[in-house]
């Protein structure tokens, strides 16, 4: 397809699931699903209860095989994935890790495999179910701010996760009047129109920055005890993962175990979608492959992958930049790389905060009381939320962004 096509196929942003207002937040998720389905969301809704009490197992046991037939529409279809999944990672990891299981039931195997196929995702919770579809606002009519929003579905770790999640989402919020910006930025390449070119950066270099002062919200949101010993662990995948080395059999899906990353910022399209404009390409880094950033994608919900995958085979902004020698767009470029690099200087510092500090802590416990009860997910300590090597890998993602400046004329 001619860049020219290409052009156009990126000028309606609907199209690809994103909102002008909201960028690849899903706008105004439903929180209620038909009444059938109440024994999936009965769970859910109580899933720190049922874990502290020990008795989400035993509810999983008595839960019906459902059909997902009754449910209409994508935003039904988010909502059943989500309570699917938040139900599916307590299952798994109820037991802090120590005591994993190898089986999931086909009560919730069989819908959220089924579900997850007609999404094209994975079934295990992603960024997409448990940031950007897992909120609503208090009162309707006001502001997306943290005062007039609230969860969905928590783990245990109490209003941690409600930080955690609903600061994640007020970051990608922020990201919507760059995401907004992008089709102009294309347009502007394809006619030569520098001067749109020079604002649209502008834009995203602007909302960059407001990414990362959302993000500073998370230091009285979250705390890293209850992130690092709760929250944390939940969110671990079943795949690399030496608790659960083999995978998750899917009860009445698969006969064999499959493994699925567990959820991660990487999974992101905001982030995936800034280093394809930017032309910022990362490569194989301490404790995490290459290819696991494309692996990401496969994460995101389709028609994200489909805007990124659009916007990768489109015309190349650094070059275009670099050819006009035009010392405004080079500024204003150079300024977006700084801002994304910026940013995950940030990101390196927050999970410094609430990881690697308190995994010293609890090594340190370990040495001196014999038992941090995390010992069982020691991997878990050197690495995020989604499997990886996680400090290399943002120093390296970081490193790579820093290195997209355009060098002097
Ligand atoms: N902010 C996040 C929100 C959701 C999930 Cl699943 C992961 C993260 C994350 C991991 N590492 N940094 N952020």
């Amino acid at each position: 397809m001619e860049h020219e096509d290409k052009s156009e196929s990126l000028q309606n942003l609907e199209e690809f699931h994103i909102s002008e207002e909201y960028g690849f937040v899903l706008p105004d998720p439903l929180t209620e699903l038909p009444d059938y389905y109440a024994p999936w969301m009965n769970v859910a809704a109580n899933l720190p209860h049922l874990i502290e009490g020990h008795q989400l197992r035993r509810e999983v046991a008595k839960m019906p095989l459902l059909s997902t037939r009754y449910l209409r529409g994508h935003r039904q279809l988010r909502l059943a994935r989500l309570a699917l999944g938040f139900i599916t990672m307590g299952y798994v990891w109820q037991g802090g890790g120590r005591q994993t299981v190898k089986i999931l039931p086909r009560a919730l195997a069989v819908p959220y495999c089924t579900i997850s196929e007609l999404l094209d995702l994975p079934p295990i919770l992603v960024y997409a179910d448990c940031v950007l579809a897992n909120w609503k606002k208090r009162d309707p009519c006001g502001p997306l701010n943290a005062e007039n929003l609230d969860i969905l579905f928590s783990f245990p770790g109490g209003d941690s996760n409600k930080g955690f999640f609903l600061v994640s989402l007020l970051v990608e919020a922020a990201a919507a009047a760059g995401i907004k910006a992008i089709p102009i930025i294309v347009n502007a390449i394809l006619h030569h129109g520098l001067c749109s070119l020079e604002t649209a950066l502008q834009d995203v270099a602007l909302s960059i920055c407001k990414m990362r002062e959302a993000f500073k919200l998370i230091h009285e949101g979250v705390n890293p005890g209850a992130f690092f010993r709760s929250l944390r662990i939940y969110l671990s995948g079943w795949k690399d993962n030496f608790l659960m080395p083999e995978g998750l059999v899917y009860e009445g899906v698969w006969d064999s175990p499959k493994q699925f990353f567990g959820g991660s910022a990487a999974q992101s399209s905001t982030l995936q979608c800034f280093d394809v404009l930017l032309g910022i390409q990362h490569s194989a880094a301490q404790g995490f492959s290459a290819e696991y950033l494309g692996c990401m994608r496969d994460y995101m919900p389709a028609a994200h992958r489909a805007f990124i995958q659009t916007l990768a085979s489109g015309p190349s902004l650094r070059q275009f930049v670099l050819a006009t020698g035009d010392a405004g767009l080079h500024a204003a470029f150079n300024k977006c790389v700084s801002e994304l690099a910026a940013l995950r200087s940030y990101h390196m510092q927050i999970a410094t905060k609430y990881i690697t500090i308190p995994a010293g802590r609890c090594q340190a416990e370990q040495q001196q009381l014999g038992g941090c009860v995390h010992e069982g997910t020691s991997v878990l300590s050197e690495r995020g939320t989604g499997g990886t090597g996680f400090m290399g890998f943002l120093k390296a993602i970081r490193d790579t962004t820093r290195k997209a400046q355009l060098t002097e004329q």
